[in-house]
């Protein structure tokens, strides 16, 4: 397709950089250490110039959505407000969470201080024990490994005010779903919902009887994209850094791959990687890419090579 075709305008990472400087927002070197807690690889200038200006954008979208609240409650004679959702979709092991984490930081940042929930899907995960009754553990991450009644009904809630909402936690190293432990989440202003299928729709996931489904209810959606060989090795050096952070926790599901060689641990992940991740990406999440607000492109060390803008 021509890029005259494309619904999207294609910003380089220059030019995307440079819209931070209309109306510079200033974090300190301090600030701006304190967000690389949330992820000691992420570099600074990816901040700078990535997500700074990307949470520019998202504050006059949440704020042009508060004018449109207001409008409507006037129409109605009551109050009406709901949050304001951003969906963040791609790949497992693409930044996912990462990214998450740090637009709720910079957008609880800026001078509006609204209320950032963030919430992953991960945690509408069926527990380990209901996916190996069913036969389809080989299939966490896939459409039906997930309970899309209960995340339905999650972001139905967020979405009408409902002042009290709790989501369930899924954990990486425990490998499923904490019993007893739970997100709760009182009335904000902004919801950042981060998962494999926040893009997906009824259809992608053969549900006969949901008519509606997640991105229905998502104002503002973000893609991150790259390549797969890339994606390869992100997965990889996330299943050796977990297998490394599991030496001692008898309770993490990777303590098993810490007991054994190295070598027959990478073979694992890349049988895990090639068979689950890799095919549930090709089958059920790259399809979706088209139907984001905005794409992010990484290329190595996931440095964000360009941005597209739905226009
Ligand atoms: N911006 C970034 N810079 C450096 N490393 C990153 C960045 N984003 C993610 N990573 C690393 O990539 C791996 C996958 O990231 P994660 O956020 O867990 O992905 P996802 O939530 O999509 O599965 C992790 O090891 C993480 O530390
Ligand atoms: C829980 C997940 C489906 C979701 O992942 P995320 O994008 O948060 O990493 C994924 O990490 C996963 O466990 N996939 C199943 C195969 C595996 O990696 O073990």
């Amino acid at each position: 397709m021509s890029n005259q075709l494309s619904p999207y305008m294609k910003f380089s990472r220059q030019e995307w950089a440079s819209l931070r400087n209309a109306v510079p927002m200033t974090l300190s070197v301090d600030e701006l250490k304190s967000l690389q807690g949330i992820n000691e690889e992420l570099s600074l200038d990816e901040v700078t110039d990535i997500y700074l200006p990307l949470s520019r954008l998202l504050n006059y979208y949440i704020g042009n959505n508060f004018t449109r609240q207001a409008i409507l409650a006037k129409f109605l004679g009551k109050n009406h407000k709901t949050p304001y959702i951003i969906g963040i979709a791609g790949s497992v092991a693409v930044g996912k969470s990462t990214t998450a984490r740090v637009l709720k930081a910079l957008l609880t940042r800026w001078p509006e201080h609204r209320k950032v929930a963030l919430v992953t899907t991960d945690g509408f995960l069926y527990p380990n024990k209901v996916l190996e009754e069913r036969g389809i553990m080989h299939k966490k991450g896939f459409p039906q490994s997930y309970d899309l009644k209960k995340l339905l009904q999650f972001v139905s809630d967020i979405k009408s005010g409902v002042s009290h909402v709790s989501a369930p936690v899924y954990s990486h190293l425990v490998y499923d779903i904490v019993e007893n432990e739970s997100v709760e989440i009182e009335s904000p202003d902004i919801l950042i919902l981060e998962g494999l299928n926040v893009l997906q729709n009824p259809v992608d996931c053969h549900a006969t009887s949901n008519r509606v489904f997640v991105s229905d209810y998502v104002d503002f959606s973000i893609y991150v994209d790259a390549e797969r060989p890339l994606l390869h090795d992100w997965y990889i050096n996330r299943f050796l850094k977990f297998r490394a952070g599991a030496f001692s926790d008898p309770n993490s599901y990777f303590h098993h791959y810490s007991q054994i060689p190295e070598t027959e641990a990478l073979k694992k992940a890349e049988h895990i990687w090639k068979s689950i991740n890799e095919l549930n990406l090709l089958e059920n999440i790259l399809p979706t890419r088209e139907r984001a607000s905005l794409i992010l492109t990484k290329s190595v060390d996931h440095r964000v090579d360009n941005v597209q803008l739905r226009k």
